[in-house]
């Protein structure tokens, strides 16, 4: 989408026999997102995010969960209405005046969900598989027959037996729901797992699939992104990965994954980076400094090695430019710099050094550096000053 150059593609991928993806996004940051502890958007914040998501083009944005409040109610119904590309969708417990609140709403898409683990079943509901499953499909009726799409979502479904899974997708595919969604709730899935449930789910069931990580062990965005190989088609992702506890699959990092890994390039990844600084403002999260794509670091270079290769050229040390995501290359000197980084660095700032000097020059950064981490430009510069003028 994007005219940026995007470097590297994986060419161990043409190794695999694999489909060309058929994939979307539904992004949740403003529903599972928001149930990040402490974390509350305000309207405007929440149309922001809605129209950066729609934007960036995204297909489906979970706006939230109508029942929970009824600011959040109107919030869902205006998002509805900005007349975005991107279709709405909202959640709902498998209750009659859950989907009535959705219809409110004006969303596309219901998210109806349930629990069939037997934990779920045994300590939230105190009641029966069947008896929670009857509830849902009358919620699935109710939805239908006032014309939205309707999502069945199976929370905790990685802790559900596999047959009862099956069994109860291949039930909603009766009431013709348009999809069913695989909740990885609390997070226990690997990759491997991950893609032999999607294709025993794909086995019986013929309605597009979503897939709905958690970041507990640090893959929901591999396991999401293994899911939609093993033909998954709606992947869920929320900015900068927020979410329950550890979050979820993030969104920055799925779509540069489906770039690198798959040539998907329909997504306008240039804003990614500028989407993942409003939601540390709005969320009040700073995200790390080493986060892939976003982090500070994710262009931010020091080492000798490393930096001597990137001046000429860039691919050598990254993966992708940081201009795919709207993002910028730092070069910086400290403790790891060597002479010909340092030459490039100093050629930048608009200064000539002789051989001698630059080993002078070098010979400071290091004694400033070997304690103190890093050395801001303004220093460096005087450092260079010092070095023309040959003051010690
Ligand atoms: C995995 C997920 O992310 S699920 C979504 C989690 N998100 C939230 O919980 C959003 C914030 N929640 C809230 O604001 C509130 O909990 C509300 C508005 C949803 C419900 O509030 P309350 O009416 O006060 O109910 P409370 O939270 O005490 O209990 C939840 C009720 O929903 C029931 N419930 C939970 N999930 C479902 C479901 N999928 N289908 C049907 N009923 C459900 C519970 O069994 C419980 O029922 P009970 O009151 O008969 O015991
Ligand atoms: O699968 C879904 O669409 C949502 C379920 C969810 O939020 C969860 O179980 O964590």
């Amino acid at each position: 989408m994007s005219n940026t150059d995007d470097y590297s593609r994986n060419e161990l991928m043409s190794f695999l026999d694999m489909k060309p993806l058929d994939i979307e996004i539904c992004d949740v940051t403003l529903r599972d997102g928001e149930q990040t502890p402490g974390v509350a958007f305000t309207k405007e914040e929440k149309f922001d995010l809605a129209r950066e998501l729609d934007a960036i083009g995204v297909e489906v944005i979970e706006a939230g969960f109508p029942v929970v409040s009824s600011s959040e109610k109107e919030i869902v119904k205006e998002i509805s209405n900005l007349g975005l590309d991107s279709n709405i969708c909202c959640l709902a417990r498998s209750v009659i005046s859950d989907v009535d609140a959705a219809i409110d709403c004006d969303v596309d898409i219901v998210s109806i969900f349930i629990a069939m683990s037997d934990l779920h079943l045994k300590f939230k509901y105190h009641k029966s598989c069947a008896d929670v499953f009857s509830c849902a499909m009358g919620a699935i009726e109710h939805a239908k027959d006032h014309g939205l799409k309707v999502r069945f979502a199976a929370e905790d479904g990685t802790r559900t037996d596999v047959e009862t899974l099956k069994k109860a997708f291949l039930a909603a595919e009766e009431y013709k729901v348009d999809y069913v969604s695989i909740a990885d709730t609390i997070g226990i899935l690997s990759p491997a797992t991950t893609h032999y449930l999607v294709s025993e789910i794909k086995k019986v069931v013929n309605t597009p699939i979503c897939i709905h990580c958690h970041d507990d062990l640090g893959m929901a965005t591999a396991n999401t992104l293994v899911a939609a190989e093993a033909g998954a088609k709606q992947l869920h992702t929320t900015v900068n990965g927020i979410g329950e506890r550890a979050g979820n699959a993030s969104l920055e990092e799925l779509l540069v994954a489906l770039r690198v890994q798959h040539g998907i390039d329909r997504y306008d990844t240039t804003k990614l980076t500028a989407i993942s600084g409003k939601l540390q403002e709005y969320s009040g999260l700073p995200i790390a400094v080493n986060k892939s794509v976003v982090g500070k670091h994710a262009f931010t270079h020091e080492s000798g090695i490393h930096v001597m290769a990137i001046l000429e050229e860039p691919r050598t040390y990254e993966l992708f430019s940081p201009e795919m995501v709207g993002g910028k290359r730092n070069l910086i000197v400290g403790k790891h710099t060597g002479k010909k980084a340092l030459r490039g660095i100093v050629e930048d700032l608009g200064y000539h050094l002789d051989h001698d000097e630059l080993c002078t020059l070098i010979g400071k950064v290091k004694n400033c550096t070997e304690v103190k981490k890093g050395l801001s430009r303004d220093r460096l510069e005087s450092l260079i000053q010092m070095v023309q003028l040959h003051q010690e």
